[in-house]
């Protein structure tokens, strides 16, 4: 990865990404930081060692910009940043729903955008980002993009128009599971389980048969048949989860997350 790299809005997701790659070994040096608030700039230098400049300065000396706010604040950010940005640099998105051909409307004609879905798993190296090239974008920026989103996980490569539906599995994701994870915690504790019990049960159940899914490749139907034993206890679990309608419930929570970032990319 070449040159310096500058964040702005460096919330939740934009200080896990800078977090990882200082982690990997990138130097602080590397990083500039814009930020609206000047107590959340000094928490960032103080923390990793980074340069603090207004948005504007920080574009302008990077060669690469990700830009880590709300998607409701990125046509702000972008109007504040585009003066100061020039041909050959790379911008890379994080923002739900705000399509490549919005942003390129809003910043230089050479200026390549690469937009990403990452995931908060990042925080421990384990995230899954998914990233669609922008029109102006070749081979160079699209890996410039993966070594950016590499130091923390895996990256793919989709067609911009499943960005709405990856975001719906993986950008989205890890909330339903912790979720699901929350309801067996409080189930446990209302079965008589002590809650500290109940978590270390539950989330070791979650991490094995995480690891099972991504380690083994095998269907996720048949893991689940080799848990059910014929006129046993997860049989009798499970055909409530089928009454309760809970595959359907997931199948209209993702399409109401899809259909969301669909707003977010109009406007509201
Ligand atoms: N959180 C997640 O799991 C995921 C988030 N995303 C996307 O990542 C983006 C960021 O989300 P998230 O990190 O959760 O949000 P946060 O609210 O945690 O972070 C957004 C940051 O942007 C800052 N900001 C807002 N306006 C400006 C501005 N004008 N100049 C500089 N900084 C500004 C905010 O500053 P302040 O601290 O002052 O509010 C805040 O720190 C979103 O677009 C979201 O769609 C994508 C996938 C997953
Ligand atoms: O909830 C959101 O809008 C962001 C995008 C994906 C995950 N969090």
């Amino acid at each position: 990865m070449a040159g310096k790299t500058a964040f702005i809005g460096v919330g939740v997701m934009g200080e896990t990404i800078l977090a990882g790659l200082i982690r990997a070994g990138r130097p602080a040096s590397d990083f500039i930081v814009g930020v609206r608030r000047p107590e959340r700039g000094a928490e960032l230098a103080e923390k990793y060692g980074v340069t603090v400049l207004a948005n504007r300065e920080a574009a302008a000396q990077a060669d690469t910009v990700v830009l880590g706010t709300k998607p409701q604040d990125l046509a702000a950010v972008l109007q504040e940043i585009a003066p100061a940005m020039r041909a050959g640099q790379l911008l890379v998105s994080l923002a739900a729903g705000i399509t490549t051909s919005f942003i390129e409307t809003h910043v230089p004609g050479g200026v390549a955008v690469v937009r990403v879905m990452p995931n908060t798993p990042a925080l421990l190296d384990q995230g899954m980002h998914a990233l669609s090239a922008g029109s102006r974008c070749d081979e160079a920026h699209l890996v410039e993009a993966e070594a950016l989103l590499g130091a923390t996980g895996k990256v793919v490569r989709i067609a911009e128009k499943l960005q709405n539906a990856a975001t719906a599995v993986s950008g989205s994701g890890p909330a339903y599971i912790f979720y699901v994870v929350e309801a067996m915690i409080d189930a446990g504790v209302m079965l008589g389980l002590p809650r500290p019990l109940a978590t270390e049960l539950a989330v070791q159940t979650l991490y094995g048969s995480a690891t099972m899914l991504r380690d083994l490749g095998t269907h996720p139907t048949i893991l689940r048949e080799q848990v059910t034993s014929p006129g046993g206890t997860t049989a009798a679990a499970l055909r409530y989860l089928e009454d309760h309608k809970v595959k359907a419930a997931f199948l209209s929570a993702m399409e109401a997350c899809r259909d969301r970032a669909q707003e977010l990319a109009a406007g509201s």
